[in-house]
């Protein structure tokens, strides 16, 4: 498809993509500023990013940081320009590339280099009580068939991905009201296909995400071996990074239920043997599409089983977030990718494509606002 439609951008009064930033960012800081005794000179930067970012225009400093190249780039191009003309994908990008400079995360000499920024947020999550249950859950699981017990693994790891917790800044959840397109018959038959490569999991958040993935890895684990794509650093409130993923691993392993215990003992046993291997890729915290993918990872791609791309910062990039007609066809939107995809994500922002008219009539009258509100979620399956 060579015509695109319009990027989604950050101007339009009552858009989603503007309330994110005059409404969920200011949470956001205020976050940081009550989970951090952060000094007067980051708490000065942290406050005036914000209020650039409402009301003014980007600076000519390259925030410092890996991507050096692309930012320096990006940045010639962009300086000057009000943060309201940005396109939304790479104003929000490029916000969290500032919050990482503001907090001092990439400077050597600083007392907070290095410190993730979201972790307390990340831990009182894997702390809490929705993942116990989660995991209760999952040890009941044991007693079903063999395809029911993978099809809920699969519905466990779309539905994780309600709780990340950039959107929990403001929204509460309501609920999962509906898996609006579900192709994971697909999935499955990719997975169990004749494919001799990796099946490529690609992460979204940490928490009760990332655990429901792991979950899945492992049902995966079965059949074929896995490579486990993860943020190189805090990105998005609560994308997973290596860290976040041992912290699961050790949470999962101190749970009372002996089938948890035995999962975590199963994943690191996978990764001792590099059947589950871990990787990350500066291209995941670009705000890049991925029709513009590096080419050492379009390589891993083709040669994947499948590649799972989870969340809907993944869907953003992987459809392009741009003002999308909701009923043009999923595969003919990602049919550059280079090979078999697939997306899970709650609906978490304007755009969505593979509606089906009627459904999306029935969407349109009936939930209103069923595209950001984190309770439609879908399956879509390039192939
Ligand atoms: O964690 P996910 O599913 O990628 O969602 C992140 C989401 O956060 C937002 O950027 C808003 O903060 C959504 O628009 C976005 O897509």
């Amino acid at each position: 498809m060579d015509d695109l439609p319009p990027r989604i951008g950050i101007d339009r009064p009552g858009s989603f993509s503007r309330s994110v930033f005059q409404e969920r960012h200011p949470v956001l800081i205020a976050n940081l500023l009550d989970d951090f005794p952060y000094p007067p000179r980051i708490r000065a930067r942290l406050e005036a990013l914000l209020a650039e970012s409402r009301d003014g225009a980007v600076p000519t400093a390259v925030p410092p940081g890996p991507n050096a190249p692309f930012w320096e780039a990006q940045i010639a191009e962009c300086a000057g320009r009000p943060w309201r003309s940005l396109p939304f994908l790479w104003a929000e990008s490029y916000f969290y590339r500032r919050i990482l400079h503001a907090t001092e995360y990439f400077a050597p000499d600083s007392p907070w280099y290095g410190v993730d920024l979201f972790a307390p947020q990340k831990h009182a999550q894997l702390d809490g009580p929705e993942i116990l249950s989660d995991l209760d859950a999952y040890t009941a699981l044991a007693e079903r068939e063999p395809d029911e017990r993978r099809q809920a693994l699969l519905h466990a790891a779309l539905w994780g991905n309600q709780a990340d917790l950039g959107f929990r800044t403001i929204s509460a959840i309501a609920g999962q009201a509906d898996v609006v397109v579900d192709d994971s018959a697909a999935v499955w038959d990719l997975i169990d296909g004749p494919g001799e490569g990796p099946v490529i999991v690609v992460a979204d958040n940490a928490g009760r995400e990332i655990t429901a993935d792991l979950a899945l890895i492992d049902a995966i684990l079965e059949t074929a071996t896995v490579e486990l794509h993860l943020k190189p650093h805090p990105y998005f409130v609560s994308d997973a990074t290596g860290q976040d993923v041992l912290a699961t691993l050790a949470a999962l392993a101190a749970n009372p239920n002996k089938p948890v215990q035995a999962l975590a003992q199963r994943l690191r046993e996978a990764i001792r043997d590099e059947r589950l291997i871990l990787r990350t890729h500066g291209f995941y915290v670009l705000p890049s599409t991925y029709r513009h993918l590096p080419p050492d990872l379009a390589d891993d791609f083709r040669a994947a089983t499948l590649v799972i791309l989870k969340g809907d910062l993944n869907y953003r990039r992987l459809v392009g977030d741009r003002e999308w007609d909701a009923t043009a066809p999923f595969g003919e939107v990602v049919d550059y990718f280079p090979g078999d995809v697939a997306a899970l994500r709650t609906a978490k922002s304007d755009l969505a494509v593979g509606i089906p008219p009627a459904r999306l009539t029935e969407l349109e009258t009936g939930s209103p606002d069923w595209r950001i509100s984190g309770t439609h979620a879908m399956i879509q399956v390039l192939h």
